[in-house]
């Protein structure tokens, strides 16, 4: 149960300016690649996610960040998770260099995370450029040094909150994703993107008041599948690659990033639903259909 007596009241609740992420809004964050392009100027995205506990975490996440339009994407997780990630997708690279961003934490627990990882995770840590946070890197956020956008779900988002002392459990959450959301993005000094039918994206507060928010309303459930959040991942993380210069001189733009991300992830998931049950793959693969359609505003 919740305990309010542990709620503190310091700098809590600042003003967020809550706004509607439209389709319009979403189609400014689509980065298109032009005749100069070629896949290291898109952006690469370095990606660690997955464990032998949960490889297939790993596969959906960098499919869809494949799908969502990145030059490249170079995954440094364990071994179990890279053969599967190679089967199904051949064009990532396995070895070490430069990127643009990182994707940490999906299929991942730190009870059960091994040197291996633990190494590749201290890497993306202090690489400098930003990250998306997931699931079982999000204990790490303390060392967090660049820009970065955690993507917890109600339960993440308690535990995330017990470690600055405030303790409430995952139905106070839900009744209040605003509230919690945006003292999260505080707490850690990160921007907060917390999942559900309603995903909810705040900016920490920085100086100006009241800061922005970003709500992206899912037109349907179907979405709420096993996988379903370690795709969104993919889908931030590609985002955020193409545009990582750009975040690292104004931070607030991963408002907008995740955002559309999230706009990406439940159009894709009514895509490829067509008013039935859908499984997470099924989200990536309707991901290009989504783009394409953010970038030409052309339904297909
Ligand atoms: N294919 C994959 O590899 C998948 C990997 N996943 C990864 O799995 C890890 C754990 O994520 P979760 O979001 O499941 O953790 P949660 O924090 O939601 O759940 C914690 C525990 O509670 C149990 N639980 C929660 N609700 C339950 C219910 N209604 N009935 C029975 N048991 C319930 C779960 O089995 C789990 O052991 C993450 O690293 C995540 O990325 C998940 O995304 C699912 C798919
Ligand atoms: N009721 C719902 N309606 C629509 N989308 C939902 C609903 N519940 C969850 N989602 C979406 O599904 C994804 C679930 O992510 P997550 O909880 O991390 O699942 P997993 O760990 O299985 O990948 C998120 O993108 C979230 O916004």
């Amino acid at each position: 149960m919740s305990d309010p007596a542990a709620i503190p009241d310091a700098r809590a609740d600042a003003p967020v300016q809550w706004r509607d992420w439209t389709e319009l809004a979403a189609s400014g964050s689509i980065a298109v690649p032009g005749p100069d392009d070629d896949k290291y100027s898109r952006g690469v995205l370095g990606v660690v996610t997955g464990s032998d506990e949960f490889p297939g975490a790993a596969v959906l996440g960098v499919d869809a960040a494949v799908r969502t339009g990145v030059g490249m994407v170079r995954y440094l997780g364990a071994a179990r998770a890279a053969d599967l990630v190679l089967r199904r997708r051949p064009e990532i690279v396995t070895a070490p260099g430069r990127v643009q961003a990182w994707l940490i934490g999906s299929g991942q627990s730190s009870d059960t995370r091994d040197e291996e990882t633990t190494a590749a995770l201290d890497h993306a840590i202090a690489d400098g450029v930003p990250l998306v946070v997931d699931a079982g890197a999000l204990d790490l956020v303390d060392r967090l040094g660049a820009p970065a956008v955690l993507t917890p779900h109600a339960g993440e988002l308690v535990t995330l909150l017990k470690r600055i002392g405030t303790r409430i459990d995952r139905a106070t959450v839900s009744a209040d994703p605003e509230r919690w959301a945006a003292r999260a993005a505080d707490a850690t000094g990160h921007v907060v993107l917390l999942k559900g039918r309603t995903t909810h994206v705040c900016a920490p507060l920085a100086g100006a008041s009241p800061r922005v928010g970003a709500r992206v309303q899912a037109p349907s459930s179907w979405a709420a599948t096993a996988g379903s959040g370690d795709v969104l991942g993919g889908i931030v993380g590609s985002l955020v690659a193409t545009h990582s210069d750009e975040v690292l001189a104004d931070p607030e733009l991963l408002v907008a990033l995740a955002a559309t991300g999230a706009f990406v992830h439940a159009w894709a998931a009514e895509r490829a639903s067509d008013r039935g049950p859908i499984a997470a793959l099924d989200i990536a693969e309707a991901v290009p259909r989504v783009i394409a359609r953010l970038v030409s505003g052309v339904a297909d």
